[in-house]
């Protein structure tokens, strides 16, 4: 991506970021809350569309060419609008079909991600009635039906339990290995200095570190090079009030 920008009214959300992912890496973006991190990866998935820059996924420009450009991501959005109405087994079927399938392959590939994402016993139920946790993993299942070359993750792990947490990244690491690149963003700084090999730090709007993850950690650990990076901890003072219990 390159001088990706985008504004909502006076607020500068994303500022001018230029940012290069090498095929097959296993990329984290992490930031503070409000950070720019969801807005990035919506234009760059073609959700949003930006107020000035490009982004080209495999030699492909996004936002010139969605159409041919979408078919080489899958997404897992931060706010997930699925179609809840479905049962599982209902949203994967559409998912694939919609993105061109045909029937077997579907059914083929829908019965290899239930068992890996372990959702066997939820997948004729409602969407709309599974819980935080399943409702991530049947929307990643769906994301990844039509084996793109590039997933987008926002926030994958967020309300997934540790058990699966460790299936999805098992899953995600033999993808990489095979030559799929996978972009997520996280708040785990454990998780993405284990996992990933490269990080970018976005902080207000801006790229303030990225690379390989060991040119951005140095001798530290990610946390603490976030942390520094974000301006630090804040002293938990002027909260006295909160120790004097109201009754
Ligand atoms: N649709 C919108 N309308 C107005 N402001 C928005 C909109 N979407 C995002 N913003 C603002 O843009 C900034 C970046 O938001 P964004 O959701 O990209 O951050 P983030 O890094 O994903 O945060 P978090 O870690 O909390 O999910 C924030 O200040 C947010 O309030």
């Amino acid at each position: 991506m390159t001088g990706l920008s985008k504004r909502f009214g006076d607020k500068v959300a994303v500022d001018a970021i230029d940012l290069s992912v090498p095929t097959g890496s296993f990329y984290g973006i992490v930031g503070p809350n409000g950070a720019g991190k969801t807005t990035t990866l919506s234009m760059v998935t073609g959700l949003l569309r930006p107020d000035s820059g490009t982004v080209t996924v495999h030699g492909i420009d996004v936002w010139k060419e969605p159409e041919r450009a979408k078919r080489s991501i899958g997404v897992l959005p931060d706010a997930l609008k699925l179609f809840d109405r479905l049962t599982g087994a209902q949203l994967l079927y559409y998912s694939g079909v919609l993105r061109g399938l045909d029937r077997d392959t579907v059914v083929k590939r829908s019965a290899d991600l239930v068992t890996a994402f372990g959702i066997d016993d939820a997948v004729n139920r409602l969407v709309t009635d599974y819980s935080a946790g399943m409702t991530k993993k049947i929307a990643l299942a769906a994301a990844m039906i039509h084996s793109p070359r590039l997933l987008v993750l926002d926030e994958p792990f967020e309300s997934v339990d540790p058990v699966s947490a460790a299936n999805l990244i098992e899953i995600l690491q033999r993808y990489v290995e095979s030559g799929g690149t996978v972009v997520l963003s996280s708040h785990g700084m454990d998780f993405i200095q284990r996992v990933c090999d490269h990080v970018a730090v976005i902080v207000g709007g801006h790229v303030l570190a990225s690379g390989t993850m060991d040119e951005v950690r140095g001798e530290q650990t990610l946390e603490d090079r976030f942390v520094e990076l974000a301006g630090g901890r804040k002293a938990a003072e002027g909260m006295e009030w909160l120790h004097s219990f109201s009754d």
